[in-house]
């Protein structure tokens, strides 16, 4: 488990703390999704839990240990691809795996896998200029799970589709969670994509940024387990809950914070 334990982050240039007194734990194999404001703190909050960033007051940890730096167990996929364009697709899923001293035997193995989990196998040779956007983003999936992280840290990464392409993106993302068993954090804007895919769902309050509310849904996990995407969006339930988390982020009241479930 990684563990988020009162952490502040006040950056040198600002006078007030973006995130203030912050404390979550994000559970292996299950699906966090962060909502929030722009500007509130969101990709610090993911910077700290990959290590790129260390909090001002607070602890970050996974299983126990202070997280220092990036490491293995922490794969990132950001908004913009950063794929390598001068590689072709196999080239960019390995990627991490030369990085790791991996056979070029063992590192074709496990592209074809995860090229294969992502939908991807009959684009292996195929140039990265040749992909839309959701291919290209699937390859960045495929490259941050080729090295069998235990947590995906995903910033944002459906924020540059088409809304057809990102609606069957969030579908894929869902699929590739059950399959994989994966721990994923994820950061997004849209409530209806947080609301489908969260088992854990986070919103943040801005100025400082702070945890007002986690809720446990269940909407992806009916999603994996068959149901249709359709039917699971037009439920009433998660209308009515769709409805009130964009009255909470629109018009945000007192500071409460609090723990609540839903099916
Ligand atoms: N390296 C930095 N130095 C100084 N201020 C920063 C730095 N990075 C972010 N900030 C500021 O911290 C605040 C939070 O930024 P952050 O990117 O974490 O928010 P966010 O919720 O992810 O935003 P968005 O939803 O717009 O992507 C912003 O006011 C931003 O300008």
């Amino acid at each position: 488990m990684i563990r988020l334990q009162a952490v502040s982050v006040t950056y040198p240039s600002a006078a007030r703390p973006v995130l203030r007194d912050l404390s979550l734990d994000l559970h292996d194999g299950r699906f966090t999704v962060v909502i929030g404001a722009s500007g509130c703190g969101k990709t610090t909050l993911l910077n700290l839990i990959a290590g790129f960033l260390q909090p001002t007051a607070g602890s970050a940890s996974i299983d126990g240990l202070p997280i220092t730096g990036p490491g293995a167990e922490r794969g990132v996929v950001f908004q913009s691809d950063a794929l390598l364009p001068w590689q072709n697709v196999q080239e960019n899923v390995a990627f991490g795996l030369r990085l790791a001293g991996q056979s070029p035997q063992q590192r074709q193995a496990k592209a074809r896998e995860y090229l294969a989990l992502t939908g991807l196998q009959d684009y292996a040779d195929a140039a990265i200029w040749e992909l839309s956007g959701g291919m290209r983003q699937r390859v960045s999936l495929a490259r941050a799970l080729a090295v069998d992280p235990r947590f995906l840290l995903l910033d944002e990464p459906l924020g540059a589709l088409d809304a057809l392409t990102r609606e069957q993106m969030q579908e894929h993302l869902l699929q590739v969670w059950k399959t994989t068993g994966k721990g994923i954090f994820m950061i997004t804007h849209s409530v209806e994509e947080a609301l489908f895919l969260a088992t854990d769902l986070v919103l943040l309050r801005a100025r400082p940024g702070r945890v007002a509310s986690v809720r446990r849904l269940h909407f992806g996990e009916r999603f994996a387990a068959g149901e249709s995407a359709r039917s699971i969006k037009s439920d009433p339930r998660f209308v009515s809950l769709r409805e009130e988390i964009l009255e909470q982020l629109l018009h945000p009241q007192a500071d409460d914070v609090s723990e609540e479930a839903y099916s």
